[in-house]
């Protein structure tokens, strides 16, 4: 069995008898999936509507903070499975831009730094946050099921899941937009991740977008196997959204407030 035909019951079944979209026609099915993204979900609709508490916010920072250390292994595991040097160059900036680095006297931070910033902008320690100790354990079954994938599937598959970065400036934005006005006791510093991921993930979305074009547009099977893959990642992140919600509904009911 190829690793292409392994079943997943994420992914439809493939119909190899349509011609394939255009181009244009496959980037277009590759964005109305933008009308799942976890922009959409209620526990992200309160949130940019100044609906949640303190609490709950700190829940959400630490929670998703699960998603934060778990990307830079996913696309380390892209890269152990991928032979193609010219995808591997380009592909490291995405660790190096969550892990940060020190090279040749130039030195970053990195996103996990950033976001364990945002983590004390909102009132946790660094402790709270990296112990891992506030978070959900479904939450850590959505991002182990990202990093699984990633892991087990073939790389272009694992490349195409990144494709939710289409929709994610626009996430971004609207915390950089509504926070300081809904949640002015955030310290305005903590929300520098935001700022970061406005270019670093419309630079990955273009390379991820050109690949996915290119490699999933050769026939109407790949395109949809593509289509479908990033429903996958879609409800990864929907799912994570949920484990949150349910947590956070929990604590408001009967405490501990952290
Ligand atoms: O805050 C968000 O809603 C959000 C969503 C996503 C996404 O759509 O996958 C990413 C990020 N943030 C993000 O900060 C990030 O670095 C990132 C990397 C990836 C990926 O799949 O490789 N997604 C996302």
């Amino acid at each position: 069995m190829q690793p292409n035909d392994i079943p997943t019951p994420h992914l439809a079944t493939l119909n190899t008898t349509e011609p394939p979209l255009s181009r244009e026609e496959f980037e277009a099915r590759l964005r109305e999936k933008g009308t799942s993204y976890h922009i959409h979900h209620p526990i992200h609709k309160m949130m940019a509507d100044g609906q949640l508490t303190q609490a709950q916010i700190q829940r959400w920072v630490a929670n998703r903070y699960l998603y934060q250390v778990a990307i830079p292994v996913k696309d380390a595991n892209i890269l152990a499975n991928c032979p193609d040097r010219e995808l591997r160059r380009e592909w490291i900036q995405r660790i190096l831009d969550h892990d940060g680095y020190a090279i040749g006297g130039q030195q970053d931070d990195g996103g996990i730094e950033a976001w364990i910033h945002l983590g004390e902008a909102v009132g946790l320690t660094r402790e709270d946050i990296m112990s891992e100790r506030l978070v959900s354990p479904a939450a850590r079954f959505a991002v182990d099921a990202y990093v699984n994938f990633a892991r087990s599937r073939p790389w272009q598959d694992a490349v195409a899941s990144s494709l939710t970065e289409l929709f994610a400036p626009h996430i971004h934005q609207q915390r950089l937009d509504t926070w300081p006005d809904k949640y002015p006791w955030i310290q305005s510093e903590g929300l520098q991740y935001f700022r970061n991921r406005l270019t670093q993930a419309r630079r990955d979305v273009a390379h991820g977008l050109r690949f996915t074009l290119d490699y999933f547009g050769q026939n109407r099977a790949l395109q949809q196997r593509a289509i479908d893959i990033l429903q996958f990642k879609i409800d990864v992140l929907w799912s994570l959204a949920d484990a949150i919600m349910l947590q956070t509904c929990d604590i408001e009911i009967k405490g501990p407030k952290v």
